[in-house]
């Protein structure tokens, strides 16, 4: 591992004063510019997928969409299978601080065509979508119809297939699990053009049912790299119009650590949501959701946070436990979900400084947030390599009983806060993601977004401190976020045996990309 000497990057005094520059004043082009462009994007695409639902067309469309992406396989393989296949999907549309280096020679896959909403079955409670539909198109579709995803990622532009291939976890996984764990069937096409429908099938009889069952496992975290999916189909609940959040302050990291432990009770009746945040190492706030019709009396507090002109809801909560040790609000549904997406998280905070003032808030707000994928194509290098020094963005999953551990060591190394807690159940199942000496445990996602003051940070070598704790406790890391772990450190935290298995024998060695040479940081520009 080449460790980069922090000397080698020190930036010159007239590179300080261009990042300055560009650091404090990028408002000046994401105002004017990429607001009204992001809001125009949005409301333009909001009509196009209501005309496509209303003459349903997406059904049809997808089957030709699935045939073109058929045929491009077949091409490639009449052509001697000679580079690597990867999805089309540009990296300025990812949601990653990265752009991937891994597509540049290869073959890229017209996935990206896939972006709609196929079919809603009441009675079975499944819906079925491309992999290219967002969470904000999902909740749209929805919740007018009383029901919801049990899993729905707060970001509105993570995709159906990014958070299969990838990972997803939300307030409600403490319940649910992963986004993979909502998941009851997958449709993919092979590197040999084959088309299959895959689901779980624990009493599968015939070898290709066993075959099919080992695939559907295998897919979760595999980065595309064992076969393209095409559709997925997920578990929908019935869900109600409001969400009753309890928000409880907590004054110690013990007290937090404890409480989120005895909250995260996924048998519960009575709490369908579980995060936390901490503000600082000891003063944080758990916030408990339980799905509601509303307040029953006209004291209760309605909020609607998704609205332009109200609080970055991270402020807000802070507010509200700098005032009151406990209180209760009722938040409409669908602002519950997207409430880190006005603010994308606290990140928006180095973007627009100003975003939270009251005056921008009633003036400018209803065109927030900037899309992601257009503040993403239009980051200069200079803020790039800024965000290189300084900028942590990691996600870190930990099994909750070694919280406290964990925390202590975000703040020894690098002190960001808030930091986001989204505690989750894991089962036991084959796969990438698998549980060693348990049937199932209650993780807990620890996630730092933000520029850090620490002394001594270095973006590989603290990384590396963070990842070795990580895998020393049976742990998980996110991978969208920057990796440094070798090869084998990564073969360590993830375990590759179905995965190894599944593409030795599914034709993929030649085909796909290895998976950690999709992820490591020498993968990613
Ligand atoms: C060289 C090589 C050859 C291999 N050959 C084979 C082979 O011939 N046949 C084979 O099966 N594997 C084979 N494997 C793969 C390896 O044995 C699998 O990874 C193993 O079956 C899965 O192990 P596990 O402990 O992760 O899952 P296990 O928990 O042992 O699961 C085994 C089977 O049960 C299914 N299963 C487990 N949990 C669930 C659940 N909750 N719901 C539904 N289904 C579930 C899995 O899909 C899998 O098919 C091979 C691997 C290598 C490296
Ligand atoms: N709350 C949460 O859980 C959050 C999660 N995230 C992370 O963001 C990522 C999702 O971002 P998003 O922009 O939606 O996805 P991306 O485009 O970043 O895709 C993520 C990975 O999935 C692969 N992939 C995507 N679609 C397909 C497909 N149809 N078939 C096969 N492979 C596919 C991609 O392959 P390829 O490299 O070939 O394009 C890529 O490796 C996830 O990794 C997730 O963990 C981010 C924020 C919040
Ligand atoms: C599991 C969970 C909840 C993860 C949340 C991850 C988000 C905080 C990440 C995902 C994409 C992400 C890395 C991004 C950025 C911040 C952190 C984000 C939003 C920003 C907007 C920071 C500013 C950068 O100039 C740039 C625009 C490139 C990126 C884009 C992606």
């Amino acid at each position: 591992m080449n460790l980069i000497d922090e000397d080698d990057e020190k930036p010159t005094r007239w590179e300080k004063f261009v990042e300055f520059i560009m650091f404090h004043f990028r408002w000046v082009f994401v105002v004017p510019f990429l607001l009204p462009l992001s809001f125009l994007f949005n409301t333009l695409f909001e009509i196009r997928n209501k005309i496509i639902h209303a003459v349903n067309s997406a059904p049809n469309a997808h089957v030709r969409k699935v045939g073109f992406i058929q045929e491009q396989l077949k091409e490639w393989n009449s052509n001697g299978r000679k580079t690597k296949l990867v999805n089309a999907r540009p990296g300025w549309l990812t949601m990653s601080f990265r752009f991937p280096l891994y597509k540049e020679n290869a073959t890229k896959i017209a996935t990206d065509k896939l972006f709609d909403i196929l079919e809603l079955d009441v009675e079975k409670m499944t819906v079925k979508a491309e992999p290219g539909v967002t969470m904000g198109q999902l909740s749209r579709y929805l919740i007018p119809l009383g029901y919801t995803l049990p899993v729905l990622p707060e970001l509105d532009d993570l995709t159906v297939g990014g958070l299969i291939n990838g990972c997803g976890v939300e307030s409600g996984s403490f319940k649910y699990g992963m986004f993979q764990h909502i998941c009851t069937g997958y449709e993919v096409l092979m590197s040999d053009g084959e088309l299959r429908n895959i689901y779980p099938d624990s009493a599968a009889k015939t070898e290709q049912a066993k075959q099919d069952n080992s695939l559907f496992f295998a897919i979760p975290w595999s980065q595309g790299t064992i076969c393209f999916l095409t559709a997925a189909t997920m578990r929908i609940i019935p869900c109600k119009k409001y969400v009753k959040l309890t928000y409880k302050k907590t004054e110690t990291l013990d007290e937090m650590c404890e409480q989120l432990t005895e909250d995260s009770d996924r048998y519960s009746d009575k709490v369908d949501f579980v995060e936390a945040l901490l503000f600082t190492k000891d003063k944080g706030c758990i916030m408990l959701g339980e799905f509601s019709e509303g307040p029953d009396t006209q004291d209760e507090v309605v909020n609607p946070i998704g609205r332009w002109y109200k609080k970055w809801f991270y402020t807000h909560v802070e507010d509200l436990i700098n005032k009151k040790h406990e209180s209760i609000e009722y938040i409409p549904l669908r602002d519950y979900y997207h409430r880190h997406s006005k603010s994308i998280f606290w990140e928006l905070r180095d973007i627009v400084p100003f975003g939270n003032n009251v005056l921008f808030r009633y003036l400018m707000a209803w065109m927030c947030p900037p899309k992601i994928a257009f503040l993403k194509a239009t980051t200069p290098n200079v803020l790039r390599k800024l965000y290189d020094r300084s900028h942590v963005i990691q996600d870190m999953l930990v099994p909750l009983d070694t919280l406290e551990k964990c925390i202590e060591l975000f703040h020894k190394e690098i002190e960001i806060y808030p930091l986001w807690l989204c505690p989750f159940y894991l089962k036991s199942q084959p796969g990438l993601m698998k549980l060693r000496n348990a049937t199932h445990k209650m993780y807990v996602d620890v996630g730092a977004y933000g520029v850090t003051a620490k002394d001594g940070y270095h973006h590989e070598r603290t990384t590396r401190r963070l990842e070795s704790f990580v895998r020393s406790v049976n742990g998980f890391q996110m991978t969208y976020a920057d990796i440094y772990m070798t090869r084998a450190e990564y073969a360590e935290m993830f375990d590759r045996t179905l995965y190894d298995w599944k593409r030795s024998t599914s034709k993929c060695l030649d085909a796909f990309p290895d998976i950690y040479d999709k992820i490591c940081r020498s993968g990613r520009r």
